[in-house]
C-alpha cells in the first residue's frame, strides 16, 4: 500500500510520521525543534521541516503528506513572496490592546455571530491591527497573509505565485476574519483589522481537497489546524472531548453544529471533516510542568513521582499557572501565583502536586464552558507532550470528574495530518479509519474540593 506523510509544526518542534495509508500503521517518523519565543522567522520551520523530514527517511517514496500546524499565526509576505517580518505566534500577547480595542468597536456579541469568537491578543485578525498600528510600513508592504501551515504548504508546493497559497476551514476559522459556517472570509472584518482588503488570502480547500504536489510529485493535502489535526488524530466524533497539553493547554470537541459563544471562553473553529470544533485554549500547559522541574531541580519523571506521593489538594497549596499571561480566562498580563505556604506544604511534593493540579484545573475550567455550549461529553482524550506524566494521567480523572482515555505516547496532531493526507489520496466522504492503538483507560474518584479551592485562588488573580 502507498505511504502517507504527516506533519505537525507545533510551537516547540516540527515532527514527521510516515504510515501506511490503508491501515495507519507507523512506519518512520522523525522530528526537530523550533526556536524559543513568540516571535519567529518561518524560514527556521521550513529548516525545522526539512531535519525532520531528513530523520524521518525522507518523503521519496510517499504518495501523500498533508502539515498540521500552530493555528493564528501571522505569516505576512509581500509581492515577492518574501516574508515581511517575523511571524507574531499565538501566544504572543503584544495585540491584547488591539484585540481589546476590536471587540469594543464591534462588539463580541457580534464577533462571535460574524466568525464564531471574540477577539484575543492569539488571534491573526489582532495581530494584523498591531502590525497596522505599530509597524505600518511592514503592513503596507504586505501583499498575502497566511498562516504556518498554509506557508509550509505552499512552499512544500514550490511556493512561487501567492495566488498558490491554500488553507483549509479549520485553520481559517481561527484567524478571525473566516466564518466557518457560511465558509467565506469576511474581507469587511479583515478592513477592520488591518486597514485593508486587498490582500491575498490562501484559498479555503475542502477537508480532503488536494493543494498541489511537492517537486518530487506527491499529492499535497489541504492541511490543518493542530487542533483539529489530533481530533482527526485519535478519530474523534461527536460526544468525544479531546484535551491536549501541548505549549497551549486545549479543551476541544468535534461537533455537528457550531457554536456562537459571546463571552468569548469557548471559540468556534471548524474541524478537518467538514463539521465544527469548539475549542476552549489556555496558553500555560506543559511549560507549567517544565517550569516546576526547574525549580525543583528534577526530572519529569521524578516530578511525576513526588507529585503522585502529596495527598489530594496539596495540603491547601495552590498554583494559579499564569506563567505567559493567560488566555482563558482572558488576563494577558497575569502572572502565576503559589498560595498557601505553610511549614507543612513547603516541600517539594507539594509544589509539584500543586503544580499537576493547576494545570489540571486551568484545563477543566475550559472543559465546563464546552458543556455549557451544548457540548456533549461522553469520552475525554488526553494528548500532547504533558500527557506522557503519569502524574498528570492519574490526576486528570480526579480534577475532570471524568474517566480519561489515553492512546499511547505518540504525535497525533502529524498523525491527524498523515490521515488527511490518506484522504485526499483516497477520496470519498469520510475519512479513512484507522484504528488507535494501545488506549488506557484512567479512572479515579472526583475530588471537586481540589477545583474549589483552585476557583478561590485564582480569583485572588482577577484584574492581574
Ligand atoms: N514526560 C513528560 N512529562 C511532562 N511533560 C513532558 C514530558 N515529555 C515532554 N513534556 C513536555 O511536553 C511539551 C511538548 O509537547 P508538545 O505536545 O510536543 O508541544 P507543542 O505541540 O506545543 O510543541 C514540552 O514542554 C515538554 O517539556
Ligand atoms: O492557539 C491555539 C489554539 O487556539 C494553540 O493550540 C496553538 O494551535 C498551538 O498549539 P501547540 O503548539 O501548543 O500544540
Amino acid at each position: 500500500m502507498p505511504l502517507v506523510a504527516g506533519v505537525d509544526s507545533s510551537t516547540q518542534s516540527c515532527k514527521v510520521v510516515v504510515r501506511d495509508a490503508e491501515t495507519g500503521a507507523l512506519v518512520r517518523s522523525g522530528s526537530a525543534p523550533h526556536p524559543e519565543g513568540t516571535e519567529v522567522d518561518p524560514a527556521a520551520w521550513w529548516t525545522a521541516l526539512s531535519s525532520s523530514v531528513e530523520a524521518a527517511g525522507g518523503l521519496a517514496d510517499v504518495a501523500a503528506v498533508s502539515v498540521g500546524g500552530q493555528q493564528h499565526g501571522m505569516v505576512c509576505l509581500d509581492e515577492a513572496g518574501e516574508v515581511v517580518r517575523p511571524a507574531l505566534l499565538w501566544n504572543d500577547t503584544r495585540s491584547a490592546a488591539a484585540a481589546a480595542a476590536l471587540n469594543t468597536e464591534l462588539g463580541a456579541a457580534a464577533w462571535a455571530e460574524a466568525v464564531g469568537l471574540v477577539q484575543v491578543a492569539s488571534f491573526t485578525a489582532t495581530k494584523l491591527r498591531w502590525l497596522a498600528e505599530h509597524e505600518p510600513e511592514a503592513a503596507a508592504r504586505t501583499a498575502a497573509v497566511c498562516l504556518p501551515h498554509d506557508w509550509l504548504t505552499w512552499k512544500l508546493g514550490g511556493g512561487g505565485d501567492l495566488g498558490a497559497l491554500r488553507t483549509d476551514r479549520s485553520d481559517a476559522s481561527g484567524t478571525g476574519y473566516y466564518s466557518a459556517v457560511t465558509g467565506e472570509y469576511r474581507r469587511d472584518l479583515l478592513m477592520r483589522a488591518l486597514g485593508r482588503d486587498d490582500v491575498v488570502l490562501p484559498e479555503v480547500l475542502a477537508p480532503s481537497a488536494s493543494a498541489g504536489r511537492t517537486s518530487a510529485g506527491a499529492l499535497l493535502g489541504a492541511g490543518c489546524g493542530d487542533n483539529a489535526g489530533a481530533s482527526l488524530g485519535v478519530g474523534a466524533r461527536p460526544g468525544d472531548v479531546v484535551v491536549s497539553i501541548g505549549t497551549s493547554g486545549v479543551a476541544c470537541a468535534v461537533s455537528e453544529t457550531p457554536t456562537a459563544d459571546a463571552s468569548g471562553t469557548v471559540a468556534g473553529f471548524a474541524d478537518a471533516t467538514g463539521r465544527y470544533l469548539p475549542l476552549v485554549a489556555t496558553l500555560n500547559a506543559a511549560r507549567v510542568l517544565d517550569a516546576t522541574t526547574r525549580l525543583l531541580g528534577v526530572s519529569h519523571e521524578h516530578l511525576s513521582k513526588l507529585a503522585l506521593e502529596a495527598p489530594s489538594g496539596a495540603g491547601g497549596l495552590v498554583l494559579v499557572p499564569y506563567l505567559e499571561g493567560e488566555r482563558t480566562p482572558d488576563r494577558p498580563s497575569a502572572r502565576g501565583v503559589i498560595h498557601g505556604l505553610t511549614l507543612s506544604t513547603a516541600e517539594p511534593a507539594h509544589l509539584a502536586r500543586a503544580a499537576v493540579e493547576g494545570l489540571l484545573c486551568g484545563l477543566a475550567d475550559g472543559i465546563d464552558p464546552l458543556k455549557a455550549q451544548g457540548v456533549a461529553v461522553d469520552r475525554v482524550f488526553l494528548v500532547g507532550g504533558g500527557a506522557r506524566s503519569e502524574a498528570v494521567r492519574r490526576l486528570a480523572p480526579v480534577v475532570f470528574g471524568h474517566p480519561v482515555l489515553v492512546p499511547e505516547p505518540g504525535e497525533y496532531v502529524a498523525d491527524g495530518a498523515a490521515r488527511q493526507a490518506a484522504w485526499a489520496l483516497t477520496g470519498g466522504d469520510e475519512p479513512p479509519t484507522w484504528e488507535l492503538a494501545g488506549t488506557e483507560t484512567y479512572e479515579a474518584d472526583p475530588d471537586p474540593a481540589v477545583r474549589a479551592r483552585y476557583a478561590e485562588v485564582r480569583d485572588l488573580t482577577e484584574g492581574t
